[in-house]
């Protein structure tokens, strides 16, 4: 394993490194030494890619007989859990959805979202990943996910993909969730939680203090701005 000891020699290193490794020693080198740069955590489902839109269109088609919920009237995150009170054998159909090859490579990016995440990535002092929790039937999501990834923001962003079904534990100054609740061990997670709009969650009343990202086309710049010391 090549271990790089200090800045001057990095930049040696660097010349001899193609450029996905250059990349990667880039940020080795300014996260370590600067310690100043705001890191931005983006949630992938609900966030970037449109996990609701996704999921109705292909429930629609294999249960074509079968009630469904208009995205206008979604309710709660866990979209299992309104379509088992719908009729309680609807939940395990929902869940078929999203276990299934193709769901998650399939899902049409969010309007305006790949492009903003490009342009914060570019930001001066700025790391962005993205922060994203795997389903537990592990067999097309995690891989698809990586595959999101690379098909609409580049191969060298695979760089940036963190997988954790505990997003409690990331360190980071900001994580831009579609989720009300983010739990998980760390009961002070490093980061504050902007809470971007969804159809789940458009309705729910927040606690005055939690900022919300109504879509990208709201002023993600200013929330980033405000973190900066
Ligand atoms: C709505 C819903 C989602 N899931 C899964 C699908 C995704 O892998 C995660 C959500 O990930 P995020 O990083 O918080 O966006 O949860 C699920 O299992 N059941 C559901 O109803
Ligand atoms: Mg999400």
């Amino acid at each position: 394993m090549l271990r790089i000891h200090s800045t001057p020699l990095l930049g040696r290193v660097s010349t001899l490194l193609s450029e996905p490794c250059k990349k990667i020693c880039g940020n080795m080198s300014s996260g370590y030494t600067s310690g100043k740069k705001l890191r931005v955590l983006v949630d992938m489902d609900g966030v970037l890619a449109d996990f609701e839109g996704g999921f109705l269109k292909k429930y629609r088609s294999r249960y074509p007989t079968e009630p469904y919920i208009n995205l206008d009237d979604r309710r709660g995150f866990w979209v299992s859990s309104q379509y088992g009170r719908l009729r309680s054998d609807l939940c395990e159909k929902a869940i078929s959805i999203w276990e299934s090859k193709d769901f998650f490579i399939d899902l049409d990016p969010l309007p305006g979202g790949v492009k903003a995440v490009k342009e914060m990535a570019e930001m001066e002092n700025t790391d962005v990943f993205i922060c994203t929790s795997p389903i537990k039937h592990y067999h097309h999501c995690p891989h698809e996910k990586y595959a999101w990834v690379e098909k609409h923001l580049g191969h060298e962003f695979l760089e940036q993909v963190i997988l954790t079904r505990d997003k409690t534990l990331i360190t980071g100054d900001i994580l831009i969730d579609d989720k009300p609740d983010i739990l998980g061990v760390e009961a002070k997670p490093t980061w504050e939680h902007i809470l971007f709009t969804a159809c789940h969650n458009k309705h729910l009343t927040v606690n005055p203090s939690q900022r919300r990202l109504n879509s990208w086309s709201d002023d993600w710049r200013a929330i980033l701005n405000s973190k900066r010391q």
